[in-house]
């Protein structure tokens, strides 16, 4: 399915209830698996969230988690603890050039029995589940943060608990701070102090509700709406002012780009209010690497510079993000230069009309160019991968004015 987005007005409001993140369902999700007396409200409905609790439900020796990395990289550890379960773990195309070597190096220093059914260091895998006894692992940390959590979700499990020794840089750290926070929050100790986590055995978890929070990366496409209007008021739910989420700093990141949040209770919202244009917006990206996209095309659809680090993430994702981001922002008549972790954009007058954006099976590519069409109409192709994070995000652009239009391909 492509779409066509247009929108008659660049003044618009409206409310949208906006699903639980994605990043907490799935690892409350592995927690309940392991301690049932967890429960849960506001569950995301993105596809990723589905593809995990089903693997979590199935019976069957083969797996298939199609394009969820918390899924693939959280059930790794899972079912490598799984003591007399065997399965094939797999995944989309993608997913089977997604490194997972790290964390399977890991497990394997715990007794893990897993195995590479293709390529070596990536999926699929076949894992074999064992007691895993040790009781400490050193893990490298500048490549993806899903290994670090995947092992603090099993960690309470283990008899001992776990030691972490974290090796490198550590990236997306706020993504490892969540996992902290609701370990705690069901009632198992830990620490995170510089390069080590410590997790105690878990003792008697108390029958605990948890509420998801809904998602920060999500919320982050009405921003840039709301930047992108000449006048906006959007309210979105349910958030909270003390989030686990680190994509939170969205907010203070677009006050810079004319949006100023207001907190009300669990209601976000979002107004367009006079700002001072930067010349030219800095910022380093490592903590909220999913925010990379959303940003870029803002700051190109304001017509403002911006020079984005910390994104040596992104070419691991769904997508080369950084290759994707540049071929699509110069259809666009914008000029991108990308290295190994950092983008450089150079915004264009006159934006090009009618271009179609290609979306590389990344949810965030549609996602991220939609809000664009405030300024120039555009067409997303494969506009149905906003499913993996955010299904209802069409539905919602149609409820604040946006026209939608869903045409053949070609
Ligand atoms: O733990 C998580 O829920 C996530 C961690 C981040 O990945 P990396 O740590 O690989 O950057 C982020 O990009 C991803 O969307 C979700
Ligand atoms: C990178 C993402 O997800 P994952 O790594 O879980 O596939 C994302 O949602 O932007």
């Amino acid at each position: 399915m492509n779409v066509q987005l247009s929108f008659s007005s660049e003044a618009f409001s409206g409310a949208v209830k906006v699903t639980g993140s994605k990043s907490e369902s799935n690892r409350l999700l592995i927690l309940q698996a392991l301690f049932p007396q967890i429960k849960l409200a506001n569950l995301s409905n993105s596809d990723d969230t589905r593809v995990l609790q089903s693997a979590l439900a199935s019976k069957e020796e083969v797996i298939d988690i199609h394009h969820a990395g918390t899924a693939m990289r959280f059930l790794t550890a899972y079912f490598a603890t799984k003591e007399g379960r065997e399965v094939v773990l797999t995944g989309s195309e993608r997913m089977q050039e997604r490194p997972v070597k790290i964390l399977v190096e890991a497990l394997r220093q715990l007794g893990a029995d897993i195995q590479y059914l293709k390529n070596e260091g990536f999926p699929p895998l076949k894992i074999v589940g064992q007691k895993l006894q040790k009781s400490e692992v050193t893990v490298q940390s500048n490549i993806s943060s899903q290994y670090i959590s995947a092992l603090m979700l099993i960690a309470p499990s283990l008899p001992h608990g776990l030691q972490i020794n974290l090796d490198g840089k550590v990236t997306s750290v706020p993504y490892i701070e969540m996992t902290l926070r609701f370990l705690s929050d069901c009632g198992i100790n830990g620490s995170f102090e510089n390069d080590r986590i410590v997790i105690e055995p878990a003792g008697n978890i108390p029958q605990k509700e948890v509420l998801i929070e809904s998602d920060w990366s999500s919320a982050s496409y009405f921003y840039s709406l709301v930047a992108l209007s000449e006048e906006a008021t959007v309210t979105i739910s349910s958030y909270k002012e003390d989030s686990y989420q680190g994509d939170q700093v969205v907010a203070g990141i677009y006050k810079q780009l004319g949006v100023q949040t207001i907190y009300e209770n669990d209601i976000l919202h979002l107004k367009k209010c006079d700002f001072k244009r930067p010349r030219n917006l800095v910022l380093d990206l490592s903590n909220s690497p999913d925010l990379a996209q959303t940003i870029a095309v803002t700051c190109l659809g304001l017509g403002i510079k911006c020079d984005l680090t910390g994104l040596h993430t992104l070419r691991i994702k769904e997508t080369d993000r950084l290759q994707a981001l540049k071929t699509e922002i110069e259809k666009l008549g914008g000029q991108v230069d990308i290295t190994a972790d950092s983008l450089h954009l150079i915004p264009v007058e006159n934006l090009k009309a009618g271009i179609k954006i290609a979306t590389y099976k990344d949810h965030r590519m549609a996602l991220a160019f939609a809000p664009l069409a405030l300024k120039v109409p555009l067409e997303i192709e494969e506009a149905e991968v906003v499913s993996k994070s955010f299904p209802g995000f069409w539905n919602d652009l149609e409820n604040l004015g946006f026209s939608v239009i869903n045409i053949s391909k070609g």
